[in-house]
């Protein structure tokens, strides 16, 4: 497997890589997106920061993509639906620099406020400006927090230690969550209007873009100073420009910039614009965490296919993963074999939760079933990522239901697969502690393994039905690894359940299918 760093990453997570086995990580920072898309084909993972832009074209070029790692949490930079389609897993690090950056933000209150930047570049140039440069206290303001996340509660946290007044808003945070911290929620509209300092931890995304626009400065509090170490674009640069040569806003601290280097930008010409390149994470300890956490993610992912952190993928590691291994197996294969009873385009897929999962959240056992139903069609265009995607993008509807009684398993799934021409049901449960086994194909009662090269045989229930295909295979060297018979409750046929160490050739199948007394052979591959 082959890992692309394409951003500077700590070397704490170069050197993960480089022990892990089976894999090898070449590092290639600064390339030109040009130059990213000639290499990236080579890939089964990349790992970026804020600067490599992945992009629609670029995953066009990556047929062995498997895995994006942001080592940071921002993914503005990811075309994430596009990866989604593609399987790409995409993961973030969301706890590694949350410290870091709420502490740049509240470094960078005090900075603008105390006029720490302007007092060193005026003595710098053989200054005094003791009078020009006086500040204000920040103790006793109030420090508006929009976006109450990670970064955005440690940095309320902090302005507390530092005895602000602390509001928060943050419409997707329960007030409740926001009192129990002990602070005040409120809406965006009073944040506006009763805050000195306005800092936003908020993700970009389309509902946070020009977030602080002109309409929002006009609310705000005159003299109001604003903090953005979120990311660029969602503090409208024109009009924080407008805002500041006005005097509504006195003053401005930024980290991020709507175009990444910005260039000379007008609110640089501004004394009380301070400003740090993208530095918000960017501290010895965070980069350490990011770098060792998306390269365990990595490894993790491309060794075992564990997923941590996915925002396109559900989380399962560690516990969680060794129970619901079993399923996640069973899920699959029933998928698989559901797609193999299947005459014609299937338009809906049931499923069904009998019984007792142990409180399991089962979504990660659907994905599978779904999966394992795409994977005859698609083969490896289809994974744990896309599969509900892919599952609707091909027009078939999919619905869950769980009940919490089982006639005669203590958990049992079951899956039903409705097509123009036919309704095929297929149940399946676990045995013991970790045996996945297909107890039900539509009216016949089985006990199957599901694995391996398996043929499905509906005869008619008359002796040397069974004799006949034993001797027919024989006579083709395909050895029976194990076989079982089932009767259908209410009709004359039978059902014969081979499981073969070899496929069964395609002439062998079609001799079999003409055997006096044989009604049907499905052949399936588990
Ligand atoms: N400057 C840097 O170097 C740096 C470093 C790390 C993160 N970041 C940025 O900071 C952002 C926040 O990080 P986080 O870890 O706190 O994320 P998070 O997901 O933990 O929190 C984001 C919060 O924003 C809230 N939110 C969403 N829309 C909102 C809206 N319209 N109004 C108010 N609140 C809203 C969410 O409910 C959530 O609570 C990241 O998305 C990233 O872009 C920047
Ligand atoms: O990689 C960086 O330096 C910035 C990371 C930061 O913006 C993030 O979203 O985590």
């Amino acid at each position: 497997m082959k890992v692309l760093v394409s951003d500077k990453l700590g070397e704490a997570g170069i050197q993960l890589f480089e022990e892990a086995q089976g894999i090898e990580v070449d590092v290639n920072t600064g390339l030109e997106p040009a130059e990213l898309k000639k290499i990236i084909g080579d890939y089964d993972a990349l790992v970026i920061r804020s600067a490599t832009k992945v992009t629609e074209e670029l995953l066009e070029a990556a047929p062995n993509l498997k895995v994006v790692g942001r080592a940071g949490i921002g993914l503005d930079n990811v075309d994430i639906p596009a990866a989604t389609k593609r399987g790409v897993v995409v993961m973030n690090t969301p706890g590694g620099n949350v410290v870091t950056t709420a502490e740049h933000a509240i470094s960078m209150m005090l900075s603008l406020t105390r006029n720490i930047p302007r007092g060193t570049a005026s003595l710098k140039a053989g200054k005094w400006d003791k009078k020009l440069l006086q500040g204000k206290e920040i103790f006793n303001k109030t420090l508006g927090v929009i976006g109450f996340g990670n970064i955005g509660s440690i940095a309320a946290d902090r302005a507390r230690g530092l005895r602000m007044n602390v509001i928060v808003a943050d419409p997707h945070v329960t007030p409740e969550r926001i009192e129990k911290a002990g602070f005040e929620a409120v809406s965006l509209d009073e944040l506006y209007e009763r805050s000195d300092y306005i800092t936003v931890h908020v993700p970009k995304m389309k509902e946070t873009i020009g977030l602080l626009n002109k309409d929002a400065f006009a609310k705000m509090k005159k003299g109001v100073m604003v903090i953005n170490c979120a990311r660029g674009g969602i503090v409208e640069e024109a009009d924080l420009y407008d805002a500041i040569k006005e005097g509504k806003v006195a003053g401005a601290a930024l980290d991020v910039f709507a175009a990444e280097p910005p260039g000379m930008i007008p609110l640089f010409e501004l004394d009380n614009v301070i400003c740090t390149p993208h530095l918000g994470a960017s501290t010895a300890e965070a980069q350490t965490n990011v770098a060792v956490a998306v390269a365990e993610q990595i490894i993790a992912y491309l060794q075992t296919g564990t997923v941590i952190n996915a925002v396109n993928a559900p989380s399962v590691t560690g516990d969680l993963l060794e129970k619901l291994k079993p399923l996640l197996t069973l899920g699959d294969r029933m998928g698989c074999l559901q797609a193999q009873l299947a005459q014609g385009p299937v338009k809906s897929v049931s499923i069904e939760y009998y019984g007792d999962f142990r409180g399991l959240d089962l979504s990660p056992v659907t994905t599978a079933i779904l999966k394992g139903f795409l994977t005859p069609a698609l083969k490896d265009d289809v994974n744990f990522v896309n599969a509900g995607m892919l599952a609707q993008e091909r027009g078939v509807s999919v619905t869950e239901t769980t009940q919490a009684d089982s006639k005669d398993f203590n958990n049992l799934i079951k899956v039903i697969a409705k097509s123009d021409a036919a309704t095929h049901t297929v149940s399946g449960t676990i045995y013991g502690k970790a045996e996945p086994k297909i107890v039900r194909i539509d009216s016949f009662r089985v006990e199957m393994v599901p694995e391996g090269h398996v043929l499905l045989i509906h005869n008619v229930d008359k002796p040397g039905a069974i004799g006949s295909v034993g001797s027919m295979l024989g006579e083709a060297s395909v050895n029976i690894a194990r076989m079982q018979v089932g009767q259908e409750e209410d009709g004359n046929r039978n059902f014969i359940v081979m499981e073969t160490d070899t496929e069964t050739p395609d002439d062998v199948v079609a001799k079999l299918r003409e055997l006096p007394l044989v009604k049907s052979v499905i052949t399936v591959e588990l």
